[in-house]
């Protein structure tokens, strides 16, 4: 995936401006920023769920919004708020994503979920129902593309251990990892981006949105 001169407003106001980024096979790059930086915006533009933006995003050399149904297809998408439906099981919720029920198992257990993968998950805290999210990350065929907002949050040492060694082992074989965290990540290889490195200039914003 890549973005080139990538802006983008929201309520009147300019997010960022002039991001260039590349994401080539094998590496993770993390969006940094501040609280209401922009960072899941950005998120939401490259996943498609949001088209109003200014430059070019491209996955595998060819531009949205024709590359799109391609990169959804290589897409793994896990969100700011897990995903997770509250009134199933964690082996519910993997089944819902078409886990067979040994690989769910494995994934469950992965995740440090053995003996909770029956209960409801309106039932288990928060750290462990950000655990029943991520277990689709342990999945067998995971798709290419992971893109992930904040997936540390809520997670214990362990938790952040296992997650990082996941996305390690998701980059030795060739995948690629974009994702938030106002905590460090340690996977490489990393790139980092910060939204603060690209605010507008006054002229870009006059052009471009004409304020
Ligand atoms: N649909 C929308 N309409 C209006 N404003 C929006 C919309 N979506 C986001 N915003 C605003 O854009 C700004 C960036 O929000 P965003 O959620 O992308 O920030 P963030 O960097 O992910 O923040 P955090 O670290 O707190 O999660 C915020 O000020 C938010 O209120």
């Amino acid at each position: 995936m890549s973005a080139r001169d990538l802006s983008c407003e929201r309520d009147g106001r300019v997010l960022f401006a002039g991001l260039d980024f590349q994401l080539p096979a094998g590496t993770a790059l993390q969006v940094e920023g501040a609280n209401g930086a922009g960072k899941s915006t950005l998120i939401r533009t490259l996943i498609g769920s949001a088209s109003d933006y200014h430059g070019d995003i491209s996955w595998r050399g060819k531009v949205f919004p024709g590359a799109l149904a391609a990169m959804r297809s290589e897409l793994l998408y896990i969100g700011h708020h897990a995903g997770v439906r509250r009134g199933l099981s964690p082996l519910e919720n993997l089944a819902w994503y078409g886990a067979a029920a040994e690989d769910a198992m494995a994934a469950l257990d992965a995740v440090g979920l053995y003996g909770f993968e029956d209960t409801l998950c309106q039932q288990l805290s928060a750290g462990q129902n950000r655990r029943v999210a991520l277990a689709r990350l342990y999945l067998p065929a995971a798709p290419q593309l992971w893109i992930l907002d904040e997936p540390l949050a809520a997670l214990d040492v362990v938790g952040v251990e296992s997650l990082e060694s996941c996305m390690h082992g998701h980059l030795q074989r060739g995948g690629s990892v974009l994702l938030t965290s106002h905590q460090p990540v340690r996977i490489q290889p990393l790139v980092k981006v910060n939204l603060a490195d690209f605010q507008p200039q006054e002229s870009h914003l006059e052009a471009e949105y004409g304020v």
